[in-house]
């Protein structure tokens, strides 16, 4: 579905290294890798942002449709919930539904800033749902919300998964629980420039917290 080679890319300083890599249709990728290492870049150059960025990113020609759940839910505060999912395509209905499942019924009329953190980003995952996406881009979906919270996101990303089979994931994490539950490929970005220090699929009863500890103990990588 979308192949990309970037051929270094970064702003005042080279941030990504060569990277070439693939999402197939129902690949779940997680990409992990330490704090300001350039996972977020990377995210941004496979949803075709960042124009001030200096580098080379190609991509394949297939067009895809993208949904992205940035870091902060960036919806337009002066609208309501409903009309932040309007905005982006969806019908009366479609906006009704998609803030039914993701437990937002009856708030729709609230602005962003009339809701939790929690809410505002449940909102944004529908916003990112309602463009219909072949691929979601998720930024540490879980940041900042209580493990409760975190869990529910969890698993209502987990539905609209089993939901839409044929949907793509790349999803930042740091936390090798949500790799292990939502993955079926797991990216490692590290290095400076950073590189993909690992880009294999996860199988069923790997544990993922072995090999990201692996990844994060030089020695024991080579
Ligand atoms: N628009 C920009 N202009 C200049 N530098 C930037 C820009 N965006 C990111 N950077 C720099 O690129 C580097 C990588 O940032 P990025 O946000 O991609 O890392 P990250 O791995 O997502 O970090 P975190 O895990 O903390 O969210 C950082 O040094 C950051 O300061």
């Amino acid at each position: 579905m979308l192949e990309l080679n970037i051929g270094g890319l970064g702003f005042q300083r080279p941030v990504l290294g060569a990277i070439s890599t693939r999402v197939a249709r129902g690949d779940r990728v997680c990409l992990l890798g330490p704090s300001g290492v350039g996972k977020t870049t990377l995210l941004n150059a496979i949803a075709g942002l960042d124009r001030d960025r200096r580098g080379t990113v190609a991509r394949a020609a297939e067009p895809v449709r993208i949904g992205y759940l940035f870091q902060e839910h960036r919806l337009l505060p002066w609208r309501s919930l409903r009309q932040n999912l309007k905005i982006v395509g969806a019908t009366d209905g479609e906006a009704d539904r998609l803030l039914m499942a993701v437990g937002l019924a009856g708030y729709g009329h609230l602005l962003p800033d009339q809701v939790s953190l929690g809410m505002a980003r449940r909102a944004a995952l529908a916003r990112a749902m309602a463009v219909k996406p072949d691929l979601l881009l998720l930024d540490e979906p879980f940041a900042s919300l209580d493990p409760v919270r975190a869990d529910d996101l969890k698993r209502l990303i987990l539905e609209l998964l089993a939901q839409h089979p044929r949907m793509g994931l790349v999803c930042v994490t740091h936390d090798a629980r949500d790799a292990a539950e939502l993955a079926t490929r797991l990216w490692y970005l590290n290095g400076e420039p950073a590189r993909l220090q690992w880009d294999a699929p996860v199988a069923a009863g790997d544990d993922v917290g072995q090999i990201l500890e692996a990844l994060r103990t030089p020695e024991r990588v080579g």
